[in-house]
Formats: C-alpha cells, structure tokens, sequence
C-alpha cells in the first residue's frame, strides 16, 4: 500500500515536558486510522504538528514523498492535508448549499470576486458534495435550522471541497449523540472507500473506533504504545494496562460479550 504520510520520531517538548515523545507512524492511502489515547496523552498536540499548527521540537512529517515539517497550516492545507474541528466551522447565516459554494470558492481562488456573479458559482459542484455526505435535500436551508449531527455532516463536505488527500478529523463525533457517532463514522468509512481519501482521527469512543477503524494507534503520555489492528490493539498487555487499569475500554463490548 502506498504511504501517505510518514510521521519519523515526533518530539514536542514544553519546557521539559515531552507532550509527544518520538512518535513513528504512516498512514496508507484509502486508510482510516484512529489516533486514540487517555486525556493528555498528546493526540491535540500530535495533530497539531501534522497540521503545521505547532512546530516541532525535533523528527519529521512526510506527505508522500514530501518534507513539510514545520510549513505552515495554508500550505500545508494546499498540499491536500484537511481537517475538520470538534466545533463546527459553518456559516449559521447562509443555506447549506451557500456554505459549500463558500468553500469551493476557496478551493478554486475565487473567494475575492464575491462582488461580482462569482457567488452564483459552483452550485452543480456543491450539490456533489452535498450528496456525497447525504445532505443534497437539504441544500436550501439554512445552517441555524440545521441539527448538530447535520452541521457535522456539512463540515465534512466543506472538507472535501479541497480533494484532500488526508484528512485530519479531531474528535469528529464529540457532543453527538451514541447513535448519530456510530452513523457518522459509518459515512467516514464509505466516503474513505468510495473517494480514496485517507482519515486519521482522533476519538473517545471506543465503539465508534472498533467498529469503523482500519487500524488503531495508542499514544499514552507522549509515547506510542500500540499499533496495529483491532483484534492486536484489544490484546496488546499495554493497551490493556492503560485503559483496563481505568475500566473504561471495551466496556461496551465487555458489556455486550
Ligand atoms: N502549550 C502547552 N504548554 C504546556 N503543556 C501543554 C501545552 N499543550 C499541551 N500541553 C500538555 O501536553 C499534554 C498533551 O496534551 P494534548 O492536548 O495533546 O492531549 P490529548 O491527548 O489531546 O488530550 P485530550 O484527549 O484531553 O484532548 C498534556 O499534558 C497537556 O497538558
């Protein structure tokens, strides 16, 4: 499988403090992979540097063949990297459709000639996207009528307006409700298989993660500990220790067994 992104011995020290302590990664094109861990364990701060939000205290982040450690968010955005936020981005003012169009807008360097009939642009293009994440029906409404499983499913389409060839979703189905999360992860899942995007996310649900991700890392206090399959992360001693020690992974399962 061709890599898409290479993540080489990822170190972000504050003042001492290894938030992120030599993280090695890749991730696959068409893969969705899951970045998992305890509160503070460093996933934020591990997205953040993939993102060019933070630099980097040492190591390296490839996409594709490409160095773009320490570049800047923009570029790193034009390079084909999304991302899509815990708290959505959308414009409550504007429909649906008009969101999309703002988007493409964007995408294809227009943003400047919304004086001129530009805005009328790219209407056949956002009703795509729109489809693609199941909202074509909704096109017309406005964003503050919008349910919150909804405006979800909009910043997912605002993301794909940029043919990203990894997306970066922080915590995608944070303040949903169990089934909406498993629902919207379940659209992940086929947008990963039918566009050939690549999905790194980040998530405290643990059904969702099991039930929709390829493969699944863990980080714990700044370090990598598992990586691998379901099945392997489930058995992994330090994965067990981490969370079991919590009581709080694969309760649901556990719970289901
Ligand atoms: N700017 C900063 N200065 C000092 N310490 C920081 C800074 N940012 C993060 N940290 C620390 O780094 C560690 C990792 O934080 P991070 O937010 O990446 O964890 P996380 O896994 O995303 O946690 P959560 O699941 O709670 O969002 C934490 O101990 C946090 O307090």
């Amino acid at each position: 499988m061709t890599e898409i992104l290479r993540v080489e011995r990822l170190v972000k020290s504050y003042d001492g403090f290894l938030a992120v302590n030599g993280v090695s990664f890749s991730v696959a094109e068409g893969e969705l992979k899951a970045l998992i861990g305890p509160n503070g364990a460093g996933k934020t701060t591990c997205f953040n540097m993939l993102m060019g939000q933070i630099r980097p205290t040492s190591g390296d982040v490839f996409l594709g063949a490409e160095r773009i450690t320490g570049m800047r968010p923009r570029r790193v955005w034009r390079k084909g990297v999304g991302r899509t936020f815990q708290i959505t981005g959308t414009y409550q003012t504007m429909t649906v459709i008009e969101n999309v169009q703002m988007a493409l807008l964007s995408h294809h360097r227009r943003l400047f000639d919304l004086r001129s009939r530009a805005w009328k642009l790219f209407r056949g293009e956002a009703f795509e996207f729109l489809r693609i994440v199941g909202m074509a029906e909704q096109a017309d409404r406005p964003c503050s009528e919008l349910a919150y499983g909804d405006l979800k499913r909009l910043d997912l389409a605002i993301a794909l307006t940029h043919r990203p060839r990894l997306l970066l979703m922080d915590e995608p189905t944070a303040g949903m409700a169990p089934s909406a999360r498993v629902e919207l992860m379940r659209l992940v899942a086929e947008i990963v298989a039918e566009q050939g995007v690549s999905v790194l996310f980040t998530e405290h649900d643990m059904d969702v993660v099991f039930a929709h991700a390829h493969h699944i890392m863990v980080l714990n206090r700044g370090e990598l500990i598992a990586d691998g399959d379901a099945a392997a992360v489930r058995r992994n001693p330090k994965v067990q220790e981490v969370y079991l020690g919590g009581g709080t992974l694969f309760a649901a399962e556990d719970a289901n067994a």
